[in-house]
């Protein structure tokens, strides 16, 4: 049997009485590669934020790797994930290295393993005379980049990424596009929006489609080219 890295049992997220998500339900196996998509709107970006405790989740149960809880083990369970989100996250006042360095300490990556990691993906993304720059000096793939070097510091469970590939330049999806595939080797999972299916059908093997906060269906990527010819009417 696989393990299950991600388990997501019955949530439901209400915001002022508005449902965001409605009973969501769905299980990731190690290893996979799953996109979810839908409509603008239809609750991706949240889904992923209710699973990081970004969001606080109304009901239901999310569990990493068959055990860890997010209701009962909140700070082990937020070391299992790591997130790119859409948009970059910088921190005005830190420099890229120290951007790194934080993460570092986040996951706890010792200190040679984090400066290894660190040399390589500066050199893959052409950032290497970039390292003691502050995010405001940087073009916005800059920092799309220092931000996606951060989310592939730590090795853990499970990556969620909100839309990949935005704002990088050719080489750097493609770059990006290697790393990820090791880190699938290494048994990471993965969960990401898209709008471009056709962007990430070379590695996504599964989809979660979401309307209005529901899962509306779920199945193998072959599947939902079959559910879209049928509702494009193309
Ligand atoms: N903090 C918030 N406060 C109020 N409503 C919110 C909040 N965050 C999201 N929503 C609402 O939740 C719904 C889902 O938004 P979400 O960002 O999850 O959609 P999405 O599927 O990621 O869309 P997109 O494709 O545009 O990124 C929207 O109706 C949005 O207005």
């Amino acid at each position: 049997m696989m393990l299950k890295t991600l388990q997501v049992q019955n949530l439901s997220l209400k915001l002022n009485d508005k449902i965001l998500l409605d009973d969501i339900q769905f299980e990731l196996e190690q290893g996979t590669v799953t996109a979810l998509v839908g409509h603008n709107g239809a609750g991706k970006s949240t889904l992923m934020k209710a699973i990081l405790a970004v969001m606080e989740k109304t009901t239901g149960k999310i569990i990493i790797n068959e055990q860890i809880d997010q209701d009962s083990e909140f700070l082990s369970f937020k070391q299992q994930i790591s997130y790119l989100p859409e948009e970059p996250l910088l921190l005005t006042e830190l420099t890229v290295m120290q951007h790194f360095q934080l993460y570092g300490k986040s996951y706890q990556i010792k200190e040679d393993v984090l400066n290894r990691k660190v040399d390589r993906l500066v050199k893959g993304f052409d950032l290497v005379d970039k390292l003691n720059e502050y995010p405001e000096s940087l073009s916005k793939g800059m920092r799309q980049k220092v931000q996606t070097i951060c989310a592939m510091l730590p090795d853990v469970p499970l990556m969620l990424i909100d839309e990949p590939f935005m704002g990088l330049d050719i080489y750097a999806i493609d770059y990006f596009e290697e790393l990820l595939k090791e880190k699938l080797k290494d048994g990471t999972t993965l969960l990401l929006t898209t709008h471009q299916l056709d962007r990430v059908k070379d590695i996504a093997g599964f989809f979660i489609l979401l309307q209005q906060g529901k899962l509306l269906s779920k199945g193998s990527i072959e599947e939902f080219d079959t559910i879209k010819r049928g509702t494009d009417n193309e």
